[in-house]
């Protein structure tokens, strides 16, 4: 029975995969027929439509002609870019045309359907039968969410019940069915076993075949403005999130564009990590960006930014320098959403007093003092929101320059400035007073016409510049504004709920005003200023996004959130995170991200807390999730392999040695992506001063913008959300992660292994290792 059902699908696969073959020989004919029309209309374009501009009718007739030749050719194209898609698409399920099958008996009706699911629907010749259906079809819910028996389904239409009578799996390489399973509850533990078994090779990969019923309901909610995913590292949240935008460019295929979804990413290299997942799943990728890029891009070059990375560094290092914990405790009241809320009330106060005006200053006078603005600021209607009146006072000042470019002519720096002009402008000066008749044919007066017309054009050209800066509301003088909140301790209390300001407030405010003026920005000033900028100046919002994806969603603070929610008023927000993963100062501390979820209503949200752990073996997810709060929750998918190992070292040259012949065992054992993981970027160039002569190996920085398989030494920070298979704790002792603080960054390091974990240190081992139950680990 079993070899005839195998013998049977053996025989379909080999007629589907023919069918595809077929398929894709027309449509590769077509793609040339359609090229060759394309190549021809571009070389015929001129000679197909008429020319002529002798009036204004043969004018509008050559328009329309040239418009219609245009729209042939789009036309072209877009058919040449469809059938494209569609053929890679084709030679993907040419290889691997479906990994799943489902017999579904609709209530009321006699026999089942056999419903094939692949990463594409595939129709046969008549276009009658689905071969394949697209794993995103809504019939293909119940492959994810069901085990055999009484199942059902959305359609647009309604729900639709039945039973399933059967659900199998494939392996199916090369156009050949390698392996076949008919499945339980889970979708196949086999086959998630031989997936998760397998090396990394520097690429995140899709899991298409075997998302499981949680993620499931990720990527198929359409139903919530903000949805939040608490889950384990490991867990697949990159993952479904990845999985998720390929649904909705599916399900919302003709109106959803790929461009209109932003994901933020951790850092730039994550973005190479991802980038091949959803071609895999022949879909266009999203828009993708850090956090940083975003703010930086709309920061301009007023202030250098101190990046966030750098601040991570500082936290993790800086512990015993003086200003220390003021600084900290500045990172984390600048990120709540109080110091949010003083911003709010600051920017009410200025409706009527305390806007910081610039003088308008030219060849270094004042033109028009910002006393002046000021004036004209306050002298309007104060129920007039502060961007209508700023757009008001710009109107106003460029009628200024105006009337003051008219005084400048007369100053001698204009007749130098004429001197220098070459003489294609007096040529244009010249022309330009002839077509306007304005020669008299008296030399001097027309020595002096010509002279007053090159002086207007000098004045004008140079006040560009400052009629640009007008118009972008370069005179208000946001540093100021935002200085003002921390000239005196005392400065901010008026803004402030009952009056409550954090521990260290004063030496706070002599901190950020000592790098204001230094023009550094500091990352927890970065969110803050930029969001008075826009409520001054009003809020650039992006209206065309749809949908925006937050991963590694604990590092963002609950200012960062709300700062995201205005930029992006009509997108939905998918956030995604671990909340024992929290390793910035400023961290949201709650599990479903308080700051963010208070700026929804409940029935608009939806939370989805994810617990089965599938990167790293059980083994490796016994030793980790023990050292976390609520770590028994945590539910490791059952892959066996190597009990981590701890190893001290006598002295760093020891340390060198052990650990570069660890390497040498990891690379022996077939692992191809091997990670040294260090604290900081510091200790990190020191690991790798150490070790470069003996091994080679890639020393990863917050430069670095792509990743791949190989040996790579690396901070824990940047080693978010990727993995490796296997991992090498650079020095996991006291010395290094022994605070509370470090818990998280020491968790994150230890979960990026897939296969095999090895921790290394000097003197004393870390407590977060001792307090572990010996069994744990192995001491070497
Ligand atoms: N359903 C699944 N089928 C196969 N592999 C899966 C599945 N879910 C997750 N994985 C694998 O588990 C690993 C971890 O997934 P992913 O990186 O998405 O997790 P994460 O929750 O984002 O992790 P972290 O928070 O640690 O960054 C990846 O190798 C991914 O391919």
């Amino acid at each position: 029975m079993e070899d005839r059902e195998r013998q049977a699908e053996e025989e379909r696969v080999q007629r589907v995969v023919g069918e595809i073959s077929r398929r894709i020989e027309f449509l590769q004919k077509h793609v040339s027929d359609v090229k060759e029309d394309i190549v021809q209309i571009r070389r015929n374009f001129w000679d197909d439509v008429t020319v002529n501009f002798e009036d204004d009718i043969e004018a509008v007739e050559t328009y329309a002609s040239i418009k219609q030749q245009a729209e042939v050719l789009s036309e072209r194209e877009r058919i040449h870019r469809h059938a494209q898609n569609q053929l890679k698409t084709l030679i993907r399920l040419q290889k691997s045309p479906y990994f799943g099958r489902i017999d579904f008996r609709e209530a009321g009706e006699r026999g089942a359907e056999q419903i094939y699911l692949g990463i594409g629907s595939f129709l046969d010749e008549k276009e009658e039968e689905f071969l394949v259906y697209d794993w995103r079809a809504p019939v293909s819910s119940l492959y994810y969410d069901y085990s055999p028996g009484p199942a059902e389904y959305e359609t647009p239409a309604g729900l639709i019940q039945g039973t399933m009578e059967l659900k199998r799996q494939f392996i199916i390489r090369d156009g050949e069915l390698t392996s076949m399973f008919d499945t339980g509850v889970t979708i196949g533990d086999e086959l998630l076993q031989e997936v998760l078994g397998k090396q990394a090779d520097g690429q995140m990969k899709s899991i298409v075949a075997t998302i499981q019923k949680e993620q499931n309901r990720i990527i198929r909610n359409v139903k919530n403005r903000l949805l939040i995913v608490q889950g384990a590292a490991g867990s697949g949240k990159t993952s479904a999130a990845l999985q998720r935008v390929a649904y909705l460019l599916y399900r919302y295929r003709g109106t959803l564009q790929s461009e209109q979804i932003v994901l933020f990413s951790p850092n730039p290299m994550f973005n190479s990590y991802i980038s091949t997942v959803l071609p895999e799943l022949g879909e266009e990728n999203m828009q993708q960006t850090t956090f940083q890029e975003y703010v930086e891009h709309r920061l301009g070059e007023e202030f250098a930014v101190e990046d966030p990375f750098a601040q991570m560094e500082y936290s993790y290092t800086a512990m015993e320098e003086p200003g220390y914990e003021a600084r900290t405790a500045g990172i984390r009241f600048k990120a709540d959403s109080q110091w949010l809320r003083v911003i709010e009330n600051y920017v009410d106060a200025l409706r009527q007093k305390g806007m910081c005006f610039r003088d308008i200053k030219f060849r270094g006078r004042i033109l028009i003092p910002a006393s002046a603005i000021e004036e004209r600021f306050y002298g309007m209607d104060s129920s007039l929101r502060i961007p209508n009146r700023l757009r008001l006072v710009a109107e106003w000042l460029l009628g200024e320059l105006k009337r003051l470019a008219r005084k400048e002519i007369s100053r001698p720096w204009v007749d130098e400035a004429i001197e220098l002009l070459d003489s294609d402008e007096y040529q244009r000066a010249y022309q330009h007073l002839r077509r306007k008749n304005q020669f008299t044919e008296e030399t001097f007066n027309d020595f002096d016409r010509e002279r007053e017309l090159l002086a207007v054009k000098v004045v004008q050209d140079h006040f560009i510049p400052l009629r640009r800066e007008v118009k972008q509301l370069g005179f208000v003088d946001h540093p100021a504004l935002y200085r003002k909140l921390f000239e005196s301790p005392q400065s901010v209390q008026p803004y402030t709920e009952k009056g409550q300001l954090p521990d260290f407030w004063e030496e706070i405010c002599e901190q950020t005003i000592e790098s204001l003026e230094k023009s550094v920005l500091s990352w927890e000033d970065a969110t803050p200023f930029l969001y008075l900028k826009e409520r001054v100046e009003g809020f650039q919002t992006n209206t065309a996004v749809r949908h925006v994806f937050i991963d590694e969603a604990q590092d963002y603070s609950s200012f960062q959130f709300a700062f995201i929610k205005s930029l992006f008023p009509h997108a939905r927000l998918t956030v995604l995170g671990d909340i024992n993963q929290a390793i910035y100062a400023h961290s949201s501390e709650s599990e479903d991200f308080a700051g963010l979820s208070s700026l929804y209503k409940e029935e608009e949200m939806e939370r989805i807390i994810l617990t089965r752990s599938y990167r790293s073996t059980r083994p490796i997810v016994e030793f980790t999730s023990g050292m976390i709060a609520g770590g028994d929750q945590i539910e490791p998918f059952n892959r066996d392999g190597k009990t981590p190992t701890v190893t001290k070292a006598a002295d760093i040259g020891d340390l060198a040695e052990r650990i570069s012949a660890r390497i040498g065992e990891l690379k022996a054992a077939g692992h191809r992506t091997i990670a040294v993981i260090c604290k900081t970027a510091e200790e990190s160039r020191e690991a790798y001063a150490l070790l470069k002569e003996r091994v080679p190996l890639r020393l990863i920085d917050k430069e670095t913008i792509s990743f791949e398989k190989g040996i790579h030494i690396i901070p824990a920070y940047l080693a978010k959300g990727v993995e490796f298979d296997g991992v090498i704790l650079y020095n996991a002792s006291r010395e290094q992660y022994g605070r509370e603080t470090e818990r998280k960054l020491f968790y994150t390091a230890c979960t990026r292994a897939m296969h095999e974990l090895s921790l290394f240190y000097l003197n004393e081992k870390s407590p977060f290792i001792s307090e572990l139950p010996a069994s744990a680990y192995r001491d070497e």
